[in-house]
């Protein structure tokens, strides 16, 4: 893992030097978003420049309650594309990895996300995000009410969208949305599930947007449309919105 790691940073400092770049990519705040970054005030834009994306933490209220899913999430672009991800669920021990066209992996063992093309047979995560707007639980337990009557074998949420994109590449549930989540909660996780072959959409069906906070990750398209008819979708304020104006 350290020489994936450290192959992608020689990648960027190329990258850099062939633009003319001087700037560190170790150490210029433009090269990263980061949840804790991005809460002391840095940007949350993505460029085309290499920019890791980090959430030290993804599911610090399970920590806080010792609800055992916890992970670290690293995701780097290059084009806004993710060609790396990291997801180190700490407690299973697990370390997930996946670099673009490379392959998704586990503990260095291959994944493969589920091939159940059948909707009525799958696990379906998600989470009920921290948004108390009654319009918003409504539109979460209205996706809900749908996908449990489709019926579906089950509905399951670890607390961590790391860990549940995690969970869609080894092939333990066969999709997971969430709309509220953040870049950071998902840049890595997305490339889990793309290399071990699945796909990764918007909730209503288009094209994926890592900034949008929205996502639904599938094993198949099948499965995936199944559900872009069950979801109610909203539209949470994009990570790269501009601040609100202070009067
Ligand atoms: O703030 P944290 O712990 O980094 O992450 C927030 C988060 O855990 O909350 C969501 C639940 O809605 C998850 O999908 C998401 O990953
Ligand atoms: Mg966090
Ligand atoms: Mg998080």
């Amino acid at each position: 893992m350290a020489d994936i790691l450290q192959n992608v940073m020689d990648h960027a400092v190329a990258v850099a030097r062939k633009a003319g770049e001087v700037r560190h990519p170790y150490k210029d705040p433009r090269w990263f978003i980061g949840e804790e970054s991005v809460a002391a005030g840095e940007p949350s834009i993505l460029t085309d420049d290499p920019t890791w994306i980090i959430d030290p933490i993804d599911g610090t209220t399970n920590f806080v309650h010792a609800f055992p899913f916890v992970a670290i999430s690293i995701g780097f672009t290059i084009n806004k594309r993710v060609e790396v991800g990291v997801v180190y669920s700490c407690l299973e021990d697990k370390m997930f990895t996946a670099r673009r066209g490379g392959g998704a992996f586990c503990n260095g063992e291959p994944l493969q996300v589920s091939d159940q093309t059948d909707v009525h047979r799958s696990i379906i995560a998600t989470e009920f995000g921290s948004n108390r707007d009654p319009e918003v639980v409504d539109k979460i337990f209205s996706s809900l009410r749908n996908i449990l009557s489709l019926p579906v074998h089950g509905v399951r949420g670890a607390g961590t969208a790391a860990v549940n994109l995690s969970l869609v590449a080894s092939g333990c549930v066969e999709a997971y949305y969430e709309m509220g989540m953040h870049v950071w909660d998902i840049a890595a996780g997305s490339l889990l599930v793309l290399e071990a072959g699945g796909i990764v959409m918007d909730v209503d069906g288009g094209d994926a947007d890592l900034m949008s906070r929205r996502i639904l990750a599938a094993n198949n398209r099948s499965v995936a449309l199944r559900l872009v008819e069950q979801i109610a979708p909203y539209r949470p304020d994009r990570d790269d919105a501009p601040p609100a104006a202070c009067d």
